[in-house]
């Protein structure tokens, strides 16, 4: 459908600049919000709401900034957040475990969420922050996702950017897309692992990382 006039409650460019200060443009790079606010109007007219009326006149907009902040990983570099780097003079398995994270799957772009353990066996003494493996989490979850997609890609980027000896990442979410509709299973939980280095050809040493994610403490 082509029309001339913009729909009435998409803000204009001058009306985006209070947000858009708010927020790091080269942490959400390109994220076209004025496309956003025209299509989540077009959803609300699809099923058949009043976009103009009080309580969605602003939804439009409201999402655009969601989408923005959710996606932004889309834009962020894993390079950029591990150059932090410190040499310690020995150092076995670094392992933080309970990162939580919210994501978004890419077929029903509904949440899902829960936890990522990350371990990694580094190599001459070579580490990063600790925060800089939550740094990670979110990079790769603020993405439209598979789980699967997330836990490899946060496994091959600290492998491929701290030459660790090896890695271990789990993550265990429950996906709203399975809870809330189709199959309606809520408080199923889906476990994904992957594994770099040592960890994917010694299948022993593996199973004690394992052990120590699974394990309270
Ligand atoms: N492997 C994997 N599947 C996912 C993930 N997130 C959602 N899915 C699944 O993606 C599948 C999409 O299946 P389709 O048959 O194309 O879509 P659908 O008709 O909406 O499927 P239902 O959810 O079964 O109603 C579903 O089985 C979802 O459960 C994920 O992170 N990993
Ligand atoms: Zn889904």
């Amino acid at each position: 459908m082509q029309t001339s006039e913009p729909p009435r409650n998409i803000i204009n460019a001058s009306d985006l600049d209070a947000w858009e200060e708010s927020v790091d443009p080269q942490s959400t790079g390109p994220i076209d919000t004025v496309k956003i606010q025209t299509a989540v109007r077009m959803i609300l007219e699809a099923i058949g709401e009043n976009p103009d009326r009080e309580g969605l006149v602003e939804t439009p907009a409201r999402v655009a900034r969601m989408y923005q902040e959710i996606f932004q990983g889309l834009y962020q570099n894993p390079h950029d957040v591990l150059a932090t780097r410190f040499h310690v003079k020995q150092a076995d398995l670094v392992l933080v475990k309970d990162i939580p994270f919210y994501s978004a799957c890419e077929h029903h772009l509904l949440p899902f969420f829960g936890v990522a353990h990350i371990a990694y066996l580094p190599e001459a003494g070579e580490v990063t922050g600790l925060s800089k493996l939550a740094r990670l989490v979110d990079i790769f979850a603020k993405r439209p996702q598979v789980q699967e997609r997330m836990t490899e890609d946060i496994a091959q980027a600290l492998n491929d950017e701290l030459g660790a000896q090896g890695v271990v990442v789990m993550v265990e979410a429950e996906h709203l897309c399975m809870a809330m509709r189709g199959v309606k299973k809520p408080g199923s939980r889906t476990l994904t692992i992957a594994a770099r280095g040592l960890y994917e050809t010694e299948e022993a040493k593996r199973r004690e990382v394992i052990d120590l994610m699974r394990r309270s403490l």
